[in-house]
């Protein structure tokens, strides 16, 4: 039985330290309690445990723009997150668990507002026909977690120009995100803000359960476990080196010739380089190809690598690559 509710709200805006904040609490939700964890990340591509950075979101461009990818730990497919967008995780024993109730609590604070809202499929909440909300779910060790966004306010060119890639460039494995029509709650609630969703959500929080949320005051001993798991998230092992292995393909013709590139990536490291053109300087091409090998695959570093001579045809692969949306 559930005899005791906590709510805790993040006082930060970094994913990785959010994330890390959520682990702790899957580890230190006591027996017979359920912690409403409710958090905000700053330009950020959160993709799904087993899911290929690369294919789902232009990573490049992400992080060009001082954006972070981040990897979780639950499956699905990937979300953007801005600060108008909030995120609520529950944390409780497995035997508690029961996702009907947990998204009845979401759902009651939004329909206070006059929305006309549902679930729909396996993992969304949508009005008017459109998504504002998508969850993931968690569970282990006894414990379960079930973790959502809501879209409040969020800019949704961006997050369209962060997750469109182009379908036919990587050849990869792994869970593809289900891609959907997306709603902000505030144009549906005029004046609606994250701000003013949070006291709304711990009240529903309160009512769908019967019991009167608490708010969870963190020890220092909690905050070093909390720095301890940032590591894990924030690390680019876990964050780009979880794929299953794939191949990038990528193409541009120059005023010199065409050329494909195509790039077999284990591990976030490219392993094998074949470049296929009809340029004439072969010998700079079987250079190069050697040169890519060993490479994190991420603009930057491929760029780095093709900076073995000043060449012209050089100077407009690595541009190229510079640009180009991985
Ligand atoms: N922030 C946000 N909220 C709702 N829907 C979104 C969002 N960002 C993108 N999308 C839409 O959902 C699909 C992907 O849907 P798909 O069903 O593939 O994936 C999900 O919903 C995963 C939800 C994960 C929630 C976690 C909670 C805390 S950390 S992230 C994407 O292509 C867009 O169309």
């Amino acid at each position: 039985m559930i005899s005791q509710l906590f709510t805790f709200r993040s006082p930060g805006t970094h994913p990785f330290e959010n994330q890390a904040l959520e682990s702790f609490f899957l580890e230190a939700v006591p027996d017979d309690a359920c912690v409403l964890y409710l958090w905000r990340n700053d330009r950020t591509v959160v993709i799904g445990k087993n899911q290929n950075a690369w294919k789902e979101c232009r990573v490049s461009r992400l992080e060009g723009e001082g954006g972070h990818l981040a990897r979780r730990i639950s499956g699905g497919g990937a979300v953007y997150h801005d600060l108008h967008n909030l995120n609520f995780t529950f944390l409780l024993p497995t035997r508690e668990y029961d996702e009907d109730r947990q998204l009845e609590v979401i759902l009651r604070a939004v329909r206070d507002l006059g929305i006309d809202a549902s679930k729909s499929g396996r993992n969304d909440l949508t009005a008017e026909g459109r998504k504002f909300s998508g969850s993931a779910y968690w569970h282990g060790r006894g414990r379960s977690l079930h973790h959502g966004t809501l879209l409040v306010g969020s800019d949704l060119d961006t997050l369209t120009r962060y997750l469109s890639v182009s379908p036919d460039k990587l050849k990869s494995k792994g869970v593809e995100s289900v891609r959907s029509r997306v709603v902000n709650l505030a144009q549906l609630c005029p004046g609606l803000t994250v701000e003013s969703l949070v006291p709304r959500l711990t009240e529903a929080f309160g009512e769908v359960c019967g019991l009167r949320p608490r708010a969870w005051e963190l020890t220092g001993k909690d905050r070093e476990r909390v720095s301890e798991l940032t590591g894990r998230f924030s690390s680019r092992e876990w964050r780009f080196g979880q794929n299953v292995p794939f191949t990038a393909e990528l193409s541009r013709r120059f005023p010199w010739g065409g050329v494909e590139l195509s790039l077999r990536v284990e591990g976030g490291i490219v392993r094998q380089a074949a470049v296929y053109t009809d340029a004439m300087e072969t010998e700079l091409f079987d250079t190069l190809s050697r040169s890519l090998e060993g490479a994190p695959f991420s603009s930057r570093d491929l760029v780095k690598h093709l900076s073995f001579s000043d060449s012209a045809l050089l100077a407009d692969l690595r541009a190229w690559l510079e640009t180009e949306a991985m």
